[in-house]
């Protein structure tokens, strides 16, 4: 937590070659005198990490992959500390004095990272969703001190700011918006034959690649809802998601006394990330991101229909079942989005390969999170064994 005398927030961001990891350092670009950006934390992108060393001038860099780390080391300045390895970003966080942590990576790494940010008081901008839907149950009672987690996804940004000065218990429904994705049209045999390329160039926003392809599939609006339920308490009833094709609406709270509201803005996560960053204060990043006179919104909203997006349905039927499902679901759909990418299955098959492991292991309920993370990692194992099986049957080739 930021100590009130200081005038600086000092930041880790771990995923800082990412796409949020860009909206992230474009707002502490802007506002230098806000924002220090102490750690800067990579996978293996030791080339596009080098320039934003120089920019931001960390104390210390963390790089995952000990070859990576091995590339970038004789280029880094004097002052500026190297970490690698698995347990890189926890280390990060005990070596330097940070006031807020940013979660901006892919997969499920960095959740030890991420209890031990919690665990220490700081503020803390999940924009992960795979840690939360994997390990919801053990990381929400980490929570030391109230906004101390703020949602970076955009959807559950807005609920969260529709939210302030709000309770909980006054929630009746809360409506994420989907953009639909580029298949929203497709009959079922034209997403058939839908390539990476077609797949990875979404209407509204630009993401990574996995992100990107669970937005195709709808498995993103399926993923989003269990963060809804995780970060925000409510049941499966509670949580609905509605087609907003051009994604100005990000997302709505129902109260009970029949007043809804809703955060209406461009789809910039530039916003979602300085929401969290200067919370409670708002800041003016830049005029155009205003939006335009109301009457220029024109907005529209479709019932999402789910049963034309199989990966939808079985996402809320794992948020339904509980237990161990929804991990299944996350190991799963990760294997199946890179098989698909790497061109070994078809866009549709995505959605079987994550049936065919929640039949196999969605019934578990893990007890610890130890549990939760092995589960993940033999769902991971399922579905590659079933992507590997189902090519030798010559089912579900490009
Ligand atoms: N992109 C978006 O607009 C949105 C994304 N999200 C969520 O945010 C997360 C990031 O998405 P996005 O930015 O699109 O993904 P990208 O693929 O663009 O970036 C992922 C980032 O995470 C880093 N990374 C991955 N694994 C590790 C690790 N073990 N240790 C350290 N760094 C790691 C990558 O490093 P390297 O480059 O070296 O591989 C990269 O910096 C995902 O969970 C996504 O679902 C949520 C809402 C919106
Ligand atoms: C920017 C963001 O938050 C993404 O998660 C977004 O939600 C993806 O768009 P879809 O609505 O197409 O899933
Ligand atoms: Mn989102």
């Amino acid at each position: 937590m930021k100590d009130s005398r200081q005038d600086v927030i000092r930041l880790a961001l771990m995923g800082a070659t990412g796409s949020v990891g860009s909206s992230v350092l474009d707002v502490c670009r802007r506002f230098p005198e806000r924002f220090q950006v102490e750690v800067l934390a990579a996978h293996s992108n030791d080339s596009a990490l080098l320039p934003l060393v120089y920019e931001f001038r960390p104390a210390l860099v963390a790089l995952y992959d000990e070859k990576a780390a091995g590339r970038i080391c004789p280029d880094l300045p004097a002052d500026v500390h190297l970490l690698t390895g698995p347990d890189s970003l926890r280390e990060a966080l005990g070596q330097v004095p940070l006031d807020h942590v940013v979660f901006a990576t892919s997969g499920t790494e960095a959740i030890p990272a991420l209890l031990d940010a919690l665990d220490a008081s700081l503020d803390v901008s999940l924009a992960n969703k795979e840690s939360l839907v994997v390990a919801g149950q053990w990381v929400m009672p980490h929570i030391r001190h109230p906004h101390q987690l703020r949602p970076l996804d955009s959807e559950h940004s807005a609920l969260w700011q529709c939210l302030r000065g709000e309770s909980l218990s006054s929630i009746t429904k809360v409506w994420l918006t989907a953009s639909g994705g580029p298949f929203l049209d497709f009959t079922p045999e034209e997403m058939k034959r839908v390539t990476p390329a077609d797949a990875l160039s979404h209407p509204v926003w630009s993401m990574g690649a996995k992100v990107t392809v669970d937005s195709a599939t709808l498995m993103n609006k399926g993923i989003e809802i269990i963060e809804a339920m995780r970060l925000f308490s409510l049941p499966l009833a509670q949580v609905d998601a509605v087609i907003q094709r051009k994604s100005l609406v990000h997302g709505f709270v129902a109260f009970v006394d029949g007043a809804v509201k809703a955060l209406v803005s461009q789809p910039d996560m530039r916003l979602s990330a300085a929401a969290a960053l200067a919370f409670p204060e708002r800041l003016l990043l830049e005029e155009s991101l205003a939006l335009p006179d109301p009457w220029l919104w024109n907005l529209s909203f479709e019932k999402l229909d789910g049963s034309r997006f199989p990966c939808f349905r079985l996402a809320r039927e794992a948020a339904l079942g509980g237990g161990g499902a929804p991990i299944v679901l996350v190991g799963a759909d990760e294997v199946a989005v890179a098989a698909f990418l790497n061109g070994l299955i078809t866009f549709t098959a995505i959605g079987d390969v994550v049936e065919a492991t929640l039949s196999s292991l969605g019934g578990e309920t893990p007890s610890t999170l130890e549990d939760a993370l092995d589960l993940l990692d033999r769902s991971r194992q399922y579905a590659r064994s079933f992507v590997c099986g189902s090519r030798a049957e010559r089912r579900y080739l490009l």
